[in-house]
């Protein structure tokens, strides 16, 4: 039988990539002859992380449109010209059996034009309220894989499936890697580890808060393993002196991070979200509030609904210490945010994605 080809689109931030990176990895295994090619908009991460993983992308000259009323706006249908052209183009050569979006600006052209050739599309949706680019191609698109509930307020409900977000497979066993974890970040355990994770581009407002109390921290025999964002690196990277503060841009071991943390701080992205379940420690979120329909508030409020985590708006993280000091005292409270938050997880997302993907090839 002649391979599969396979092409899978979507970017912009890591909350799009690693889903798309973990869904082909479970093709490769499937399918070991597949070809699998990515299209991601030019300058983007993903245009280094795919790579990476061991997988070709191709550049689309996409963006978003901006909310704000702004020049930048004025390229936008040049772009989205350009983009569809090239989908097409790249469509027409490759020949894909099957094409994914994972959301993402670049996923809306190339979807587009794989629904215009007949080309069976699937999209897996990661937020509890849908991106724009999935709500614009949910109509065409033959199935769409969520990871919440009630989705069909956006989405024709004959085409629902609820999955759950795909997650590294190196995330599943991290209560066997406690030891690894400490001797790789040089951690002192008789003190507690709290984990500050921005989401995929690091977070300003909760470096600032991480700032301003480091003498906190340090009195409550807390140590920091700090994910500060690329952006915000130069600007942070001078506390690496401090005892018990490590500082990074990016951190490529998650799942020896996840291990070692007694606590996590945590943006509400929806991959983060789905690998903080799976991870079960006690989590305070501090959703972005800067994200479109306000999603990660929602995102983390589906987990704090169930008593599975707590949340501190960034309109008040004035009341962060007092939320920190008193989970710090009260072992019971993190034990059942544990398990609770642990509950919640659906750790065969990836797997019953590609059932729905292979579903669709032997259509
Ligand atoms: C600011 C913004 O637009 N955020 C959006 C973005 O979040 P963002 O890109 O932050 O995405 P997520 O929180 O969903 O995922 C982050 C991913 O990056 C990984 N990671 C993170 C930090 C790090 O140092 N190392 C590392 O590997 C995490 O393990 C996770 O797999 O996409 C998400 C999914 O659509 C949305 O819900 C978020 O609202």
């Amino acid at each position: 039988m002649k391979p599969y080809n396979i092409l899978i689109s979507g970017g912009g931030t890591g909350g799009h990539i690693y889903p798309a990176i973990a869904i082909a990895n479970e093709i490769k295994a499937r399918f070991p002859d597949a070809n699998i090619l990515f299209v991601g908009a030019k300058d983007k991460m993903e245009m280094e992380k795919v790579p990476q993983a061991g997988y070709k992308i191709e550049g689309l000259w996409i963006s978003g449109i901006q909310r704000k009323l702004t020049s930048k706006n004025a390229s936008f249908p040049f772009k989205l010209i350009n983009s569809l052209w090239k989908a097409r183009k790249i469509i027409r050569k490759f020949k894909p059996d099957i094409a994914i979006g994972t959301g993402g600006f670049a996923s809306g052209p190339t979807l587009i034009m794989a629904n215009r050739r007949k080309i069976p599309t699937l999209i897996q949706e990661q937020n509890s309220f849908p991106g724009i680019t999935n709500r614009l191609l949910c109509k065409r698109v033959k199935k769409i894989c969520v990871a919440y509930d009630n989705l069909d307020r956006f989405f024709p409900a004959n085409k629902i499936v609820k999955t759950g977000n795909p997650v590294r497979q190196d995330l599943l066993n991290i209560h066997s890697k406690l030891q690894a974890a400490t001797d790789f970040y040089q951690l002192d355990k008789s003190k507690k580890t709290l984990l500050v994770l921005g989401g995929s581009l690091g977070a300003r407002k909760i470096n600032q808060l991480v700032e301003t109390n480091l003498d906190f921290f340090k009195n409550q025999n807390v140590e920091l393993i700090w994910q500060c964002g690329k952006l915000y690196f130069d600007e942070y990277k001078k506390y690496n002196e401090n005892e018990g503060v490590q500082v990074h841009q990016f951190i490529n071991k998650m799942d020896l991070a996840y291990a070692t943390a007694d606590f996590i701080l945590s943006r509400a992205g929806a991959s983060s979200v789905s690998e903080l379940c799976i991870v079960g420690k006690p989590v305070i979120f501090i959703p972005s509030p800067n994200v479109a329909e306000d999603h990660q508030t929602k995102n983390a409020k589906s987990i704090v609904d169930k008593h599975a985590a707590l949340m501190v708006k960034e309109s008040e993280l004035e009341t962060f210490l007092v939320v920190f000091e008193s989970l710090l005292k009260d072992i019971g409270k993190q034990q059942s945010l544990s398990e609770n938050i642990n509950e919640l997880a659906l750790p065969s997302a990836t797997k019953d994605i590609v059932d729905e993907i292979e579903n669709l090839l032997n259509k």
